[in-house]
């Protein structure tokens, strides 16, 4: 008998056009509940045009968008407002407020939640900051006084201040030296595992996928072109699909990970 998994994402007939370029035709995809899925692929296949499909920033020619349940086309403003906060984003350069403070940033989702005092604000916004790694000063500083890191950390902090069921990350360890990334890896990881979160995490990273994701979507030809775990990738016979598993960058990403 198979394990009926729980689909929280769910991507059917997805089309993005900008005039006559086709980035995405005839697109499925589904993200199960509690699952990292690392979704890579050539540079300009589109893997940031889905994520911002499915966020509403973007919006198909075509196709059904449904996330926790809610069909998002069909929904309208009412559906978008239903799982606005339930789930949360994290841009590549973190996306601060330059102007605001890291706590300032992280209290921006919080100001939407009716009935929260100043006070209470700050000290959830205090916690999701500890969450995330960095420490109690970190909340008083300007995205400009952060490393690359600890910007990204505190872009994180926000994307997880609703306590959101789903979190969409963009190369969230693109400019991290690779120290800075596996800690950043990791801290996924951990979040994820700990709060049941659902990751859903574009990237080029072969360590992160190798470290952290439990399965990959390829994006290749304008679709989810194969998607599963990354032992099933390394059998995919498609030229890009096994350059880039088979690759020696892959092979290094595997020994790291201590599977020879
Ligand atoms: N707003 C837009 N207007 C016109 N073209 C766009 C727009 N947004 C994205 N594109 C095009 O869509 C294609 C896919 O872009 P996208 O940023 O999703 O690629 P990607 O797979 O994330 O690439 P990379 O790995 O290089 O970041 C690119 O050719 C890009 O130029």
């Amino acid at each position: 008998m198979t394990e009926e998994r729980d689909v929280v994402i769910r991507l059917r007939g997805i089309h993005n056009q900008f005039g006559r370029q086709v980035v995405h035709h005839d697109l499925d995809l589904d993200v199960y509940r509690g699952e990292i899925l690392g979704v890579v692929g050539g540079s300009g296949t589109g893997k940031s045009v889905l994520l911002k499909t499915i966020v509403g920033l973007q919006t198909p020619q075509a196709g059904e968008i449904e996330v926790l349940g809610y069909d998002l086309r069909r929904g309208g403003e009412e559906a978008r407002d239903k799982v606005d906060d339930r789930w949360g984003v994290m841009f590549q350069d973190g996306a601060l407020f330059s102007s605001l403070t890291v706590r300032e940033n992280v209290e921006v989702p919080l100001k939407h939640v009716p009935d929260l005092d100043p006070g209470t604000r700050a000290a959830l916004a205090d916690l999701k900051i500890s969450m995330v790694g960095l420490s109690w000063s970190a909340g008083d500083k300007y995205p400009s006084e952060l490393s690359g890191g600890m910007r990204k950390r505190a872009g994180l902090a926000r994307a997880l201040a609703l306590d959101p069921d789903i979190v969409f990350l963009d190369e969230p360890t693109a400019g991290l030296d690779p120290i800075g990334a596996a800690a950043f890896d990791q801290l996924i990881h951990g979040l994820s595992r700990s709060l049941g979160l659902t990751v859903f995490l574009v990237t080029h990273d072969l360590d992160t996928l190798y470290a952290v994701c439990d399965r990959v979507a390829v994006l290749a030809e304008q679709r989810v072109l194969v998607s599963g775990t990354i032992e099933e990738m390394g059998r995919v016979d498609h030229p890009w699909v096994h350059d880039y598993f088979h690759g020696p960058r892959a092979r290094a990403a595997l020994t790291a990970k201590g599977e020879t």
